[in-house]
Parts: C-alpha cells; sequence; structure tokens
C-alpha cells in the first residue's frame, strides 16, 4: 500500500462494500458501496421508503446487513457494532424532551440516563459548543422549533460522537431556524465530525459536501451537487409567458422532450438530446407570445429527473 492509500483510508469515517438489507421479502437496499471522509456532510436523498434511513443505520452498525461488509470509525459495522455506537449521535425526528425543565436541566437528565462521567462538563461543553450557553436556564417548552432542534443537537452530541446520524432533522423547521441549523452543521464538521443526513429539502442537499440519491433500496448517483449534475448531462431550458400548463403538455412526449416541470413563473424544460430538445421548443412555441432561454440545470431537475426515471425503471418492484 502507498502513502498516499493509506492516509486516505485514514480520512475515511465510513466505507461500505455491496451491503443489502431485506424486510420480509421485501429488497430494501441493494448492493450499495459508499464511502464518506471525516468531517463530511454527506445527505441522503430519495423518495419515501427509499431505504434511506436503513441505508445510514446500516452504515453505522446500527442494523446488521444481511451481505456486504464495511467499517465505520475503524470498526467492523458487523462486528464491532458496540465500539462504533459508543462513537455515534443519533438525531431522530421524535426527539423528546421535558417541557417544565430548562434547557441544561434537559441535558442534564439526559446525561444521567446515559450515566455519563463528567456529568456536568459534559452538559456545560455541549451548551457552549452548540450556542445555547445564553439560554441555559429557558424552559424547553417555551423554545421556538429551531432552538428545540438546537437543543435535540447538543443532547445527541453530549458524549461528544466522531458521527452523527440526522434523520430528516429540521422537518416543519422555518427556513430561517433552518439555515441556522446548517451553521451549527457545517461548524462541527468543521472540528472533523462527520454528519450523515436524510433530508427531503432542497436547500439542505445543497448545504452538503457530498450526496447519494435513492431510489428503491438502490444508489442512483452520488457526489457533489455540481458533480450530479453534470453526469446527468441534461440540457434545460426557462420558458416565461402565458397558459404555460397547456404548454407543458402539448411537449410531453415530443422529440428531445424529458421533463417538464413548473418552477414559480417559468416552465423548466430538460431533455438529454440538447439541439432534439432545442428544435422541439423552438417549432412548438414559434409565434406565441412567450421568452425562452437555455439555463443551468439546477440539483432538483436533476433529481426530479432521477426520480421519474427510477419509477419507470423499477415499475412494480417497491
Ligand atoms: N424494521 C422494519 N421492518 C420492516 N420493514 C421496514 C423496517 N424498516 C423499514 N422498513 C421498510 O423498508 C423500506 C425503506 O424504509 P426506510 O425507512 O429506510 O426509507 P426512507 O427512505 O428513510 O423513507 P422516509 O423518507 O419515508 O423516511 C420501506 O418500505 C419501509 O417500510
Amino acid at each position: 500500500m502507498t502513502t498516499t492509500d493509506s492516509a486516505t483510508i485514514n480520512e475515511l469515517a465510513i466505507d461500505v462494500d455491496r451491503i443489502n438489507k431485506h424486510f420480509g421479502d421485501k429488497h430494501v437496499v441493494r448492493d450499495l458501496s459508499l464511502q464518506v471522509r471525516r468531517g463530511e456532510i454527506f445527505g441522503f436523498m430519495g423518495p419515501n421508503g427509499s431505504g434511506k434511513t436503513t441505508t445510514i443505520r446500516m452504515m453505522c452498525g446500527l442494523l446488521t446487513p444481511d451481505s456486504g461488509r464495511g467499517s465505520c470509525l475503524g470498526f467492523d459495522i458487523i462486528k464491532q457494532s458496540d465500539q462504533i455506537k459508543r462513537r455515534v449521535g443519533y438525531m431522530t425526528q421524535r426527539f423528546s424532551y421535558w417541557d417544565d425543565l430548562s434547557i441544561r436541566e434537559n441535558l442534564d437528565f439526559v446525561a444521567r440516563v446515559y450515566e455519563m462521567d463528567k456529568r456536568k462538563e459534559a452538559v456545560e461543553r455541549a451548551l457552549h459548543n452548540l450556542g445555547l450557553a445564553s439560554r441555559a436556564k429557558q424552559l424547553a417548552g417555551a423554545l421556538s422549533g429551531g432552538w428545540k432542534q438546537r437543543l435535540a443537537l447538543a443532547a445527541c452530541m453530549l458524549h461528544q460522537p466522531q458521527l452523527l446520524l440526522l434523520d430528516e432533522p429540521t422537518a416543519g423547521v422555518d427556513p430561517t431556524a433552518r439555515r441556522d441549523f446548517w451553521e451549527e452543521l457545517h461548524l462541527l464538521a468543521a472540528q472533523g465530525i462527520s454528519v450523515l443526513v436524510s433530508t427531503h429539502y432542497m436547500d439542505e442537499a445543497e448545504r452538503c459536501h457530498k450526496l447519494a440519491y435513492l431510489a428503491y433500496g438502490q444508489l442512483l448517483v452520488q457526489g457533489t451537487a455540481v458533480e450530479i449534475v453534470a453526469a446527468q448531462a441534461l440540457s434545460t431550458w426557462a420558458i416565461y409567458g402565458n397558459n404555460l400548463v397547456a404548454l407543458s403538455q402539448q411537449l410531453r412526449g415530443q422529440p428531445g422532450v424529458d421533463q417538464t416541470v413548473a418552477f414559480g413563473t417559468a416552465l423548466h424544460v430538460c431533455g438529454k438530446d440538447a439541439a432534439q430538445l432545442e428544435q422541439t421548443l423552438r417549432q412548438t412555441t414559434e409565434g406565441q407570445q412567450l421568452r425562452m432561454e437555455a439555463i443551468d440545470t439546477s440539483l432538483e431537475d436533476v433529481f426530479i429527473y432521477l426520480m421519474n426515471r427510477s419509477k419507470d425503471n423499477f415499475e412494480g418492484q417497491a
């Protein structure tokens, strides 16, 4: 092994190879291979039931794969899951806290439940690291959604995990609080903590260092947002004007048109065959009062494309 190889491997927080999971006769995760670096925020996107949570849990030793192998934080995901669990912080969607206890008291309660050493120190450190120190005496019940999420994050950071699992952490939280929450995640990542996060929010996906898109248990794409958009090589046009719904219906199924999606006042039309798409658009819109421009394909265009394609590919298998 070369020095570069070992340096790269040392940087990996997670490295799984062809892991599979069935629940009954349902093949929920199929031959999934993935690597996550230390200090990386890795986002999992995909429709409901596509296997995001199952994948994340297997990658961290919380669930045993039926086959495949892998390591997490340097430990074997099958044989050393106890070692991994001690180093992982898991924030579920349903974090519960005591409304009539303060932030500090809630954290102290969690620390007691886990019989943590140096409890007081752990609570003060979590308060400080998550920007909660000035609000430590506030009752949890009186906190806004965003601060409650931050309390949940502080609770799963108490034991100083090296890896965080966040399952749709900001569902139902307003955009400003979401942004603040993500600022916190980036601060933690900058300290070397790796983060696996499942989300349905496009703004969150764009804040991840890397992304994976799953459908029916299969990893369809992975990489940075830029890499994922580039890999699909879609050509996209935005069309502005009246009667865009009718235009959308007219365009569907035409040569070169793979997808039409309404985006606010614009209709986005995408296709793999750039020349054919442009020709169809020019012919169809000729003589109409419409403005049309070629635009960069967005991550959202690509995810809609992937979702529709996966529906066609896996019809009947779900
Ligand atoms: N413990 C279980 N027993 C049986 N089936 C399960 C179990 N956990 C998950 N499943 C099934 O496995 C599939 C994948 O579920 P999973 O929760 O991993 O998907 P997901 O992508 O995280 O979904 P969502 O976006 O809705 O959270 C679903 O069909 C789900 O019903």
